[in-house]
């Protein structure tokens, strides 16, 4: 199978070249917006003007470039009928429906986190939060990652609050509470607040904390190196190839029965 990676000088980018072609799987080529910045990609690996130029040649592309990127590559990976790995967070709702549309005509895996041990924190934190009550049990997340990141909070520690919203049976837009700063008053029962750190060359650590007056679980995941992200990337693309229109998640992926 042909797959093909969209922002492949990025600091994930650079790695999916590595672990498609360790996989097996036949590497179409990248697109990137600064051509001389591919300097040191492996000789003779090719890069297309545009994603509809990578589409049109790809099986499967993977995606981990920016919010900005998503809408004309929904359009585009649609119309070429290519299966779409998307990684990219800091989606606009517009953006997300951008996804969803796209959906409707090819396979899309989306994720905030390709690696599995961040998928099944987001299973675990769903079911903590069905067993811990809300008016009991208050819920924060926390993460830390990387100087350069330019979306907060994560979109794993979204993710993870989603898990604990459905656990809940909440809509997370309701109940979120992120960066307080001021006189903020007492917390709301029944929030779900999030907390984002940023330092140095952090890969990505999540936190999810259920706090009552008498205890605490503490929930966590630490990613210690990027490829982790790529080998569940191109699983997930490997995965995805042959399978019907739809949305689908890494929890579909690892083959996770529904809750
Ligand atoms: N789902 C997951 O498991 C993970 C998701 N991510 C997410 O993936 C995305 C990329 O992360 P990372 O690789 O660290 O980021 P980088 O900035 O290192 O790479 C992103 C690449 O996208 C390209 N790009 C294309 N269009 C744009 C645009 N309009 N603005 C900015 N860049 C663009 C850039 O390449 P060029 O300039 O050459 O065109 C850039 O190299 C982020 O959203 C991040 O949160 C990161 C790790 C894991
Ligand atoms: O920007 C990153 O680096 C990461 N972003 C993703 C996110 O926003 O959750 C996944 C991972 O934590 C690394």
């Amino acid at each position: 199978m042909r797959i093909g990676i969209a922002g492949i000088t990025g600091r994930v980018g650079r790695l999916l070249v590595e672990e498609v072609q360790a996989a097996g799987a036949t590497l179409s080529g990248g697109t990137t917006r600064k051509p001389e910045a591919a300097s040191g990609l492996p000789q003779g690996v090719a890069l297309f003007k545009d994603m509809a130029e990578l589409a049109a040649n790809s099986d499967v592309v993977i995606d981990f470039t920016h919010a900005d990127t998503v809408i004309p590559n929904a359009q585009a990976l649609a119309a070429a009928g290519t299966a779409w790995v998307l990684g990219t967070t800091g989606l606009s709702a517009e953006q997300q429906t951008a996804v969803n549309k796209a959906a409707e005509k090819i396979a899309v895996v989306h994720a905030a986190n390709y690696s599995p041990g961040v998928t099944l924190v987001q299973r675990l934190a769903q079911m903590m939060a069905r067993a811990l009550p809300a008016d009991s049990y208050d819920a924060e997340i926390v993460e830390m990652h990387h100087r350069q990141k330019v979306d907060a909070p994560s979109g794993t520690a979204l993710a993870i609050g989603e898990a604990v919203a459905q656990g809940r049976g909440v809509n997370l837009a309701d109940v979120r509470e992120s960066g307080r700063d001021g006189h903020t008053g007492p917390r709301k029962e029944g929030a779900i607040g999030f907390a984002a750190l940023r330092g140095g060359q952090i890969v990505g650590e999540h936190e999810v904390l259920f706090t009552s007056a008498d205890e605490q679980i503490v929930l966590g995941h630490r990613a210690f190196d990027r490829r982790i992200f790529a080998t569940g990337a191109v699983r997930a693309a490997k995965w995805v190839k042959g399978h019907k229109p739809g949305l689908y998640s890494m929890e579909d992926v690892l083959g996770l029965p529904p809750l």
